[in-house]
Order: C-alpha cells, then structure tokens, then sequence
C-alpha cells in the first residue's frame, strides 16, 4: 500500500463546447501527491480549477486524461474500491428538502452498502449538532445546519480521505470553529483531510500541506512552512518614541510604510539586508526606538507572489 491517501497524474479536463462558448480546458495535466493522515489545502484563485479536481476525485466529473488513485485504488480498474474510499462534503447544498437529517444519513449509508448494523447515524448526529435536529426536514434547517449535514452524509461510509469544498463559506464563526474541530478530531483518528478554501489564514493555520493550482495547473505544493518560507520577505515594525521624520536614508531595498497608531514597518529582503542595518539605519535618523516587533511573510503573500508570477510567465 502507498503512503499516499491520493496520487494523481496528468489529471486533465476539458469541458466540451456549449451555448457558443468554446471548450474550456479546466485541468491541465495535473500530478499531485496526498500524504496519508495529512491535512492536505487545495487553493487557488476563482476558476483555478480545484472543484473540477475535487469533482473527478468524487466520481462527480468524468476526467479527460490521466490517473487517478484513491487509497491504492485506480479509479478506472477498481471505480467502486476507490469511491468507497472517499467521501465528499460538496459546496452546493444540494439536500432532498423532503428527506429528514436521520433519513438523509441513513439514505447516503444505504447508497454506499453499509449494512444497517453497521450504520453510525446517532453517532454521527451527535459529532454535527444535530441530534436535536434529527427528524427535522432538511428544507426547515438553517444555512449551517445543512452544512453540518453535508458533513455528516460525506462520512456515513467511515471514508479513509474526507474531502472538503469551501466548507466554510459565508459560514459564522461558531460553525467555522466546530467545522475545524470536527475535522481536527477526525484527523487525529486517522482520516486524511482535503480540502479547498478562500481564508488563506484558515489554510494556514489547518493543513499541513498545501497546493496551488492556477489556470488547471498546479503551480506550487510543498509543506505549508516551507512555501511561506520561501518568501524571503520580513518586516520590522518599530514604535518610535517621539517625531520620525517625513523620510530619512534607509538600506537599499528596505521600504517604509507608516502604520496607524505612529508605527513604521521597514519590510527587507532577508538576504540582502540584515535587521541589525535596518535598527541601525533607524537609529542614524534620530529616531528613539520605544518598541520593536517583526512579521513575517503569510500564505497570503505567497498565494498572491506565485499567481502574479504565473499570470506573467503566461
Ligand atoms: N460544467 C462546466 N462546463 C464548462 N466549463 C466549466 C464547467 N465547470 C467549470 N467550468 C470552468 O472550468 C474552470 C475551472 O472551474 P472550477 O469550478 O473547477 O474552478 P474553482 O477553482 O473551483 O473555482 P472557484 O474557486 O470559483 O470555485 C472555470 O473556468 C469554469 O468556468
């Protein structure tokens, strides 16, 4: 068995020509590799790609070239083995609005053949929230409700990989925080975790692994420390005490910004410019340095240097 939870490779797909638009090549040639046991972020820009990707992994899209494996299984020499192996919670909220939360569950274990012993739905209302909730047709639950729902119908089958797409969404915080407990819990037991999402912060704080796909192509994937690593940016932010002067002789290279509250952040190359030169510089002007603090770059300023890089290579 592979240590990897997902393998891809050359995953292409071009949607076919419609209403006078031209076919769109959404998936490139893609290869991706999901450790097991990994908290695995898929991002990328509007119509980069990822819920095409997610779609194929969920049987939902059917792929134009390449491989797909899921836990060892070839999607198309083992298609039931490797759809068993993954479960889905989608972006739609696409629930029967007739069915209840107990019967929506017990329906989606019913289509994946678990035997009725064998199902977990008390269990599984009680980890989303929605025991109380449990013969409540879904077309009477609020917004998050029916996403804790999704969420529950995406692992009636125990999956060994949970995929998430946008699962938090224009969700409050309280659902966001039990999304993001659920999914660390869930983890810890083993469950591989992929998902997609907007919140940079989110991904960063969430996965340990991340991708960037843009334009159907995959642009960057690395451990997520490593990829802010690689932004060779810092940034020191000094509280004076007393006046700063409207411009003063800095290093080259090093920028100065003002910050609400009196504050200057000085932002230099870590390889070029040493904090020490840029105290130095500050000291030089005459300005009395009550406080120091440094930042350092987040996934954000990654995300946003590689998608310009690559809008420019294109
Ligand atoms: N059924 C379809 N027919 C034609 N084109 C499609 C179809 N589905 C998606 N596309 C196009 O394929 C590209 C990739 O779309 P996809 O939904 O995979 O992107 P995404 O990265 O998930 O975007 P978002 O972050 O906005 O959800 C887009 O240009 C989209 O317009």
């Amino acid at each position: 068995m592979s240590q990897f939870a997902i393998e891809i490779e050359g995953l292409a797909k071009t949607y076919a020509a419609h209403k006078g638009e031209p076919p769109k090549e959404a998936l490139k040639g893609v290869d991706l590799q999901v450790p097991q046991g990994s908290i695995f972020g898929l991002l990328g820009p509007n119509g980069a790609g990822k819920s095409t990707l997610i779609n194929i992994l969920a049987g939902l899209v059917r792929k134009s070239a390449g491989n797909v494996r899921i836990w060892g299984f070839d999607h198309d020499v083992n298609p039931r083995q490797s759809r068993a192996a993954i479960g889905v919670m989608p972006q739609e909220l696409n629930l029967d609005p007739f069915f209840t939360a107990r019967a929506a569950l017990d329906v989606q274990a019913g289509l994946y053949g678990v035997p009725k012993r064998e199902r977990r739905t008390d269990e599984i209302l009680e980890m989303i929230g929605l025991t109380d909730k449990a013969d409540a047709y879904s077309r009477t639950l609020s917004g998050g409700m029916r996403r804790r729902l999704l969420l529950g119908k995406a692992l009636v089958h125990n999956p060994h990989v949970l995929v998430l797409d946008e699962p938090t969404a224009g969700v409050d915080i309280e659902l966001r925080q039990m999304l993001w407990n659920n999914v660390r819990k869930l983890n810890e037991q083993g469950m591989t975790i992929i998902l997609t999402t907007h919140y940079l912060e989110e991904a960063e704080q969430m996965c340990d692994q991340i991708a960037i796909i843009h334009n159907g192509e995959k642009i960057a994937h690395d451990r997520t420390d490593r990829l802010i690593g690689r932004l060779d940016a810092k940034t020191l932010v000094i509280q004076p005490e007393g006046p700063v002067p409207a411009e003063f002789p800095l290093p080259t290279d090093v920028t100065c910004e003002r910050r609400p509250g009196g504050a200057i952040a000085l932002s230099y190359r870590r390889g070029a410019t040493s904090a020490e030169d840029v105290l130095d510089a500050v000291r030089a002007a005459g300005i009395r340095i009550s406080d120091v603090a440094s930042e350092d770059p987040r996934l954000e300023d990654i995300f946003l240097a590689l998608t310009a890089g690559a809008h420019r290579a294109a």
